[in-house]
């Protein structure tokens, strides 16, 4: 298990970055950490792999206590892999001679399958003799990601692993290594502020904001029943809404959160918006609008004219599923 427990941070020149993180992360569990850009999930991965040292808290991996660059020689520790958003790839050698360099060379046959298993899960078989100085940013990056897993770490820290790679190989690659990775048991954590790389794969989900970890649950709970709009908004567009709106709910000021696709125009009533402007989604259109002095955001599948006034609507299985939701919203 990896214990993190009362663990606070700050860079020697700046201001608090992490307070009492507690975390319990068990052996093959696959964990996400997400919160907006600066909150400190890269800063929280340094600190589990041992890069950086930790005035307040401490952190174990069973009973060996990862400690940080003042009491390590090499800092790091050897039964870890951290894939950091600086690849630290080999330019000048091929895709097969880094994937290569730390399986043992005793055992040819079987070190040349275990290449060709990693080029195939990360989909790079036919570069297997380019230089990787050769290689676009998202090559390079399946290059990495297989190299770390050649040397079959016990814990996986990635930072924003598939950053650098097109959509169009993005959702394949994360099925390949995710699904790798949980049949190795390797136990895996993920910075990250793709929601894809979290919703389908993630057991649990640890939320960043303001130093503090803000929440922890299941991807399900927490996008069904996200307790504020910070949380909703790192999985999409999401919006605050009055459920009196409503004539059963017609005596509560309660708030809930709606995610934009979830409204459902009405020309009759519900929620009075007036509409901003529409922007082409592909499968929907996105549209802006305002309600009572506030901006709204809502799908439809045609773009509406700008100044219109229309009325928004929203099932009654959503309000009850997010009235159960905590509530600071
Ligand atoms: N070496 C450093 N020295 C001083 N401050 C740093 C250093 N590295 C990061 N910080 C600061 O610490 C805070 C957290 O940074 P960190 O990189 O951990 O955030 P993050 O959540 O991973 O961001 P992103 O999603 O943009 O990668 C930021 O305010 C950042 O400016």
């Amino acid at each position: 298990m990896l214990q993190v427990d009362h663990v606070s941070f700050s860079y020697p020149d700046g201001e608090s970055v992490l307070e009492n993180i507690n975390l319990r992360i068990a052996k093959g569990e696959h964990i996400s950490v997400i919160g907006e850009s600066g909150c400190g999930k890269s800063t929280l991965l340094k600190i589990l792999y041992g890069l950086l040292d930790i005035e307040v808290g401490e952190v174990y991996w069973d009973d060996t206590q990862i400690l940080g660059p003042a009491y390590n020689l090499v800092p790091g520790q050897s039964f870890m892999k951290y894939l950091a958003q600086d690849l630290e790839l080999m330019p000048f050698t091929t895709v097969r001679e880094n994937i290569g360099e730390f399986l043992s060379v005793f055992e040819p046959e079987q070190m040349e399958e275990r290449i060709q298993e990693l080029m195939e899960l990360v989909e790079m078989t036919q570069f297997a003799d380019t230089k990787v100085r050769y290689l676009s940013g998202g090559q390079q990056q399946r290059v990495a990601l297989a190299r770390a897993l050649a040397q079959e770490p016990k814990v996986m820290l990635l930072d924003e692993p598939f950053s650098h790679i097109d959509n169009f190989r993005k959702n394949s690659l994360r099925r390949n290594v995710f699904g790798y990775l949980k049949r190795q048991k390797i136990t895996v954590i993920t910075a990250t502020h793709d929601p894809m790389d979290m919703l389908p794969f993630a057991d649990r989900v640890v939320v960043l904001k303001d130093r503090f970890i803000i929440a922890k649950d299941t991807p399900k709970n927490l996008y069904e029943r996200p307790q504020d709009l910070y949380i909703a908004s790192l999985f999409g567009e999401a919006n605050r809404i009055p459920i009196n709106i409503l004539k059963s709910y017609a005596d509560t000021k309660r708030r809930i959160i709606v995610y934009a696709h979830e409204f459902k125009v009405s020309g009759k009533s519900g929620l009075e918006v007036v509409v901003k402007g529409s922007y082409y989604m592909g499968s929907y259109y996105m549209i802006g609008g305002i309600y009572e002095g506030h901006d709204i955001f809502f799908h439809h599948h045609q773009p509406l004219e700008v100044g219109k006034a229309i009325f928004l609507n929203i099932s009654i299985e959503t309000i009850n599923q997010r009235m159960v939701a905590p509530t600071n919203v």
